[in-house]
């Protein structure tokens, strides 16, 4: 099958296999290229391992600190007529590559909400690796399941308090248009707080606490998006700003349950990068590409696996680890610096249509959506026939 992308509005319906498992290599060899991590955890357990910050984790811990890792996701294999989703290639080449390279390394595709996928990643780490010393919990779901209820509640990206109209880079137009949001109901709020909140996280310390496969001083981190005034209207003060609240009210009844372990639970920040999560965020595609223009300039971007790489070697198992005002792991302090929210300020205020280009890296935006399909990638020449179908090795039944 020859393989071209197929952009339905924010996302990318179709994935190319060898261009994902060009993107996974290129990631890789960043994380080779700045040499051994110190104090590098053992035994890693990634919930969301596929694709964007989760991905970037498992290739930080493997690659960079020699990790045994476990991988969980939900992704979807291809098929003679129909390609599998980037996440699935990119599982596909992350085991092959760690394969390769000696290190132990399996996976687990399905509900990571629920009770039968906990249970088989315990059994796996019981079987395999005893305990487990850091968690990374980077999943980014539109809606989830109550694994005790079976009832299934869905996440918004709504404003709270009032309907917000605001600039918007339409990418379907490639133009400068207004989107407006309605505000949320408090069922909106709620329903959002339990896809995106704590809950689950909760749930996954607790249920591999209880199996005893937590190692002494394992640590835990979920990630979190703390912006400034730009993006608070449908971000931070939004319906996604409640549920990723709720991850500090979990980081502290983590900590108070896994005392006797001397677990350490954190909320990491990160920044605004292109994920599929990110892209569909009415905001994030001018933000981001407006952040992009000013932080290239001064030679301060960072993309997913610069910010995990970072946030593993300073922060997470680091000397001095960087703590912002609420206590949260502080990785993206340089996007938060005054002088380059002034700048993306002002690209905001006056950037048109016909001035996208010069204003904005949207170009740089563009060409990393379509990276994380596997597409838009130098290696790979998209007119040569490939074959749709992958296995991912070690993938537990
Ligand atoms: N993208 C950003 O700009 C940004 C910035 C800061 C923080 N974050 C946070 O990072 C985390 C990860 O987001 P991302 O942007 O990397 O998203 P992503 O869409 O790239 O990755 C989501 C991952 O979750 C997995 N997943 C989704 N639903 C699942 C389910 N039910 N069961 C098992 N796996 C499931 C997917 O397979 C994938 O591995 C989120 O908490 C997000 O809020 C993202």
């Amino acid at each position: 099958m020859v393989i071209k992308p197929k952009i339905r509005g924010f996302i990318c319906t179709n994935a190319h296999p060898t261009g994902c498992a060009e993107h996974v290599q290129e990631q890789i060899n960043y994380v080779k290229a700045q040499g051994p991590l110190a104090n590098a955890p053992k035994n890693v357990l990634v919930i969301g391992a596929s694709t964007g910050y989760g991905l970037a984790s498992r290739i930080t811990a493997a690659f960079g600190g020699g990790a045994k890792t476990l991988g969980i996701f939900f992704e979807k294999e291809g098929t003679d007529r129909k390609t599998g989703s980037a996440g699935w290639y990119n599982t596909a080449a992350f085991q092959d590559a760690a394969d390769k390279a000696g290190l132990w390394s399996k996976n687990i595709n399905g509900d990571a909400f629920s009770n039968e996928i906990k249970q088989k990643a315990i059994d796996t780490i019981k079987a395999d690796l005893g305990k487990i010393d850091l968690i990374i919990y980077s999943l980014a779901s539109p809606r989830r399941t109550d694994p005790n209820t079976g009832e299934v509640y869905s996440s918004t990206l709504k404003p709270i308090g009032n309907t917000v109209t605001t600039k918007n880079l339409n990418t379907s137009k490639r133009e400068i248009d207004e989107v407006t949001v309605e505000a949320a109901s408090q069922d909106d709020i709620d329903n959002t707080i339990k896809v995106m909140g704590g809950e689950d996280w909760e749930m996954w310390i607790s249920a591999l606490k209880e199996a005893d496969v937590l190692a002494d001083n394992f640590k835990t981190t979920a990630y979190t998006y703390i912006g400034k005034e730009l993006t608070w209207p449908i971000y931070g003060h939004a319906t996604i700003g409640k549920a990723k609240e709720d991850l500090d009210r979990a980081t502290v009844a983590i900590k108070e349950s896994t005392k006797a372990l001397n677990g350490e639970a954190y909320v990491s920040s990160l920044n605004a990068v292109v994920t599929q999560a990110s892209s569909a965020i009415p905001i994030m595609p001018l933000y981001i590409s407006a952040l992009f223009k000013v932080m290239k300039a001064d030679g301060s971007y960072e993309g997913t696996i610069e910010q995990i790489h970072a946030l593993f070697a300073e922060n997470l198992y680091g000397e001095s680890p960087r703590f912002d005002n609420e206590g949260h792991l502080f990785q993206n302090y340089k996007e938060l610096e005054d002088d380059v929210q002034a700048r993306v300020q002002k690209i905001w205020d006056t950037v048109e249509t016909n001035s996208i280009d010069e204003l904005t890296d949207y170009i740089g935006y563009h060409s990393e959506f379509l990276r994380l399909f596997g597409f838009g990638i130098d290696a790979i020449d998209y007119e040569q026939e490939v074959n749709p179908v992958a296995t991912i090795n070690n993938l537990i039944d």
